[in-house]
C-alpha cells in the first residue's frame, strides 16, 4: 500500500476534483495523500471524505500546496490557468509528476509550464479521454487526405458553467486538422463569428461553441465539401473518462525523465 504512488488532487471541491478523488480512492494502483483548495474555500480544514458527504478519510483539505506536494509522487490538477502555473513550479520543486487538465491556458502560461518541465515530468492535455485522443489522430489523417476545397469546422458543446472557449479539446482538434493540412492554426483560426462577417475564407478552420445545462462535453469535426460532408464526433457522457485518463498519466509519468508530455505519449498513439 505504502509503495503505491501518493496522489494530491488540486481543486478538490470542483467538478473534476471530486471525480478525481473518487477515481483515486477506487484505484488499487494509487493512494490519495492530499487535497488542495484555494484559500477561503469552505472545504479547507475539513476531512475530504466528510466534505464529500461520506466517512472521514484521514485527508484534510489544505490551502498550502507545497506542504501537500511534499508528500506526493503526483499532483493531478484541474483548476485555473493562474493556479496551474503556480502549481507547476511547486510540483517541480517537490519532484512530483504534474498532470495538468486545466484549459484556457494562454501562451504566457504555457511558457511558464514548459520552463517547469525542464526539471519535472509534466503531462498536459486539453482532454484526457482515450476517445478524444483517438479522434485527434483521425482528424489529422482526414485533414491530410483532403484539400482546402473541404471547409473544416470544429463545433463543441459544454455545460453552462464552463468559462473558456473554444474548449481545450476543440483547440486540440483544430491543431490536429491544421497539422494534417500543413498550415499554422493561428493563421487560419476563425472563432466567434458575429454580424456581417463576409463569406468564409478558403482554408480557414472555424470554431463554434455551445454552452448549456449539464452537457459534459461534445465535439464534432466537420469536413464540408461540395455535395458531401464528413463528421467525426465524440460525446462524453461522464467525467470519469477524464479522471481515469489523468490517473493513468500520473502512473505513467512515475519512471519518466523531465519533460513536457501529452496523452498521446501516455496512450502510445
Ligand atoms: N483535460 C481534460 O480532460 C478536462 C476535463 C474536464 C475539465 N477540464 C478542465 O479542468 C478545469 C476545471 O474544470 P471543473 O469543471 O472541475 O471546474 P470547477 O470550477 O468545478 O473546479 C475548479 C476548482 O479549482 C479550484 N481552484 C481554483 N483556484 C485554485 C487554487 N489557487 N488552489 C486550489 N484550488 C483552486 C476552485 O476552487 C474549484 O473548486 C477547467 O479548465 C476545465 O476546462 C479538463
Ligand atoms: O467541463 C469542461 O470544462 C471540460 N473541459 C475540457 C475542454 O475544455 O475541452 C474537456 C471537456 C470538459
Amino acid at each position: 500500500m505504502g509503495d503505491m504512488p501518493g496522489i494530491v488532487i488540486t481543486g478538490a471541491s470542483g467538478r473534476m476534483g471530486q471525480m478525481l478523488i473518487r477515481t483515486v480512492l477506487a484505484s488499487d494502483k494509487a493512494r490519495l495523500v492530499g487535497c488542495v483548495e484555494r484559500s477561503g474555500n469552505p472545504w479547507v480544514g475539513r476531512d475530504v471524505g466528510e466534505a464529500m458527504g461520506g466517512a472521514a478519510l484521514g485527508v484534510v483539505v489544505t490551502d498550502d500546496p507545497l506542504e501537500a506536494f511534499a508528500k506526493a509522487q503526483a499532483v493531478i490538477d484541474f483548476t485555473t490557468p493562474a493556479a496551474t502555473v503556480a502549481f507547476a513550479a511547486l510540483a517541480a520543486q517537490a519532484r512530483a509528476v504534474h498532470v495538468i487538465g486545466t484549459t484556457g491556458l494562454e501562451p504566457e502560461h504555457l511558457a511558464k509550464i514548459n520552463a517547469a518541465a525542464r526539471h519535472a515530468v509534466i503531462v498536459r492535455a486539453g482532454n484526457m479521454s482515450l476517445g478524444v485522443n483517438l479522434l485527434v489522430t483521425l482528424t489529422k489523417k482526414v485533414a491530410q487526405a483532403l484539400d482546402a476545397d473541404w471547409d473544416i469546422e470544429v463545433i463543441e458543446a459544454h455545460h453552462n458553467r464552463k468559462v473558456d472557449a473554444p474548449s481545450g479539446t476543440a483547440l486540440m482538434l483544430g491543431q490536429a486538422a491544421a497539422e494534417g493540412r500543413g498550415v499554422d492554426l493561428d493563421a487560419v483560426r476563425d472563432a466567434g463569428r458575429d454580424g456581417i462577417t463576409g463569406a468564409r475564407t478558403r482554408g480557414d478552420i472555424g470554431f463554434s461553441a455551445i454552452r448549456g445545462g449539464d452537457i459534459v462535453g461534445e465535439h464534432d469535426v466537420l469536413f464540408a465539401g461540395e455535395g458531401e460532408r464528413i463528421i467525426l464526433r465524440h460525446v462524453a457522457t461522464d467525467r470519469s473518462i477524464f479522471a481515469r485518463g489523468a490517473l493513468r498519466a500520473a502512473l505513467w509519468g512515475q519512471d519518466k525523465g523531465p519533460g513536457a508530455y501529452d496523452m498521446m505519449h501516455v496512450l502510445g498513439l
